[in-house]
């Protein structure tokens, strides 16, 4: 387990990051979504080590990776840029990593081949999306429990973004591996996260157990004869509102309200599939959702 407790952290007087408590379990997907600036770079940096903590502490199986750095092996940390490796050969990577992590060189080599790359090839001659996925297949490779991975899509195309979505997936379900990652893009982190950490401003806006989230709200779209009448207005959160036809979100317990668009005979009332952009948008006033 990951567990970060009263971490503040300050550079050049400037405070980062404010009295951030959370901790991340077992086998399990936490998203970290935040504006540019939240704080979600550093944070990670932090967890893995790299950065020490103005105040606060920071352990991964129970062990500070300040005061016993042996547990960094256990953990990876994947920057939004591979240019720190873009002067080397693969297997001069594959070296360095040997040297730290208890890298698996065959499931390594797998990917590569499986992923059509060359592995002759240097860092620098790869593109940008060749260079995440690269990146990626490093990190899976490493055996380390806790993998941290800073905005993996970042100015991917579609395409290759697919891919990169569904490698995480897939080594998440078929390892036993605790994946952080930090992301503007609730969509994208909705289909794997288990678990979101809202950051806003150096500090905890919310947390958010993807499972329960769902169950919470329901998304309805509703049209009327004439427009939403006001009463029903008042008791939802409007979504969207086009002519007659409107989306709302109302608390899925909330029977009242249920109720009452059923006495008003809407002409349409269907359930629609709710999204993680939804609840921000109605709940946290929608400012994070920044694509
Ligand atoms: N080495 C540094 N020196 C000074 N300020 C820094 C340093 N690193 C980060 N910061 C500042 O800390 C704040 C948080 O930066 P950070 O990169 O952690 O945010 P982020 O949430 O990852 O942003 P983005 O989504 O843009 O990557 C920013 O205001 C940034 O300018």
């Amino acid at each position: 387990m990951i567990r970060v407790s009263g971490v503040s952290k300050s550079i050049h007087k400037n405070q980062i990051l404010k009295d951030v408590h959370f901790s991340v379990k077992n086998g399990t997907v936490t998203g970290l979504v935040g504006r540019n600036g939240a704080g979600k770079t550093t944070l990670l940096r932090m967890i893995a080590g790299i950065l020490k903590p103005t105040n606060g502490e920071i352990t991964v199986n129970d062990k500070n990776v300040f005061k016993q750095p042996s547990i960094k092996q256990n953990v990876v940390f994947v920057p939004d840029s591979a240019d720190a490796l873009k002067t080397y050969t693969i297997s001069e990577i594959v070296m360095f990593y040997k040297e730290i992590y208890q890298f698996n060189e065959e499931y390594f080599n797998q990917l590569l081949e499986k992923f059509e790359f060359n592995k002759q090839g240097k860092i620098k001659h790869f593109s940008k999306g060749q260079k995440a996925l690269f990146s990626l297949i490093l990190a899976f490779s490493t055996n380390a429990k806790y993998i941290l991975l800073d905005e993996p899509t970042d100015g991917l195309d579609v395409i290759i973004k697919k891919k990169i979505l569904q490698f995480i997936a897939e080594e998440v379900a078929e390892k036993d591996v605790s994946v952080i990652i930090s992301s503007h893009r609730l969509d994208e982190l909705e289909k794997m996260a288990d678990h979101i950490i809202v950051l806003k401003q150096g500090r905890v806006d919310s947390e958010i157990e993807m499972e329960e989230l769902k169950s919470q709200y329901r998304k309805i779209q509703v049209a009327f004869e004439t427009s939403l009448p006001n009463y029903i207005r008042e008791q939802s959160e409007v979504l969207s509102e086009s002519g007659r036809v409107a989306v709302l979100l109302i608390d899925s317990d909330d029977e009242k309200t249920d109720q009452l668009i059923n006495d008003a005979s809407p002409i349409l009332y269907e359930d629609l599939p709710l999204t993680l952009e939804d609840i921000f948008i109605a709940k946290l006033g929608g400012e994070l959702y920044v694509s």
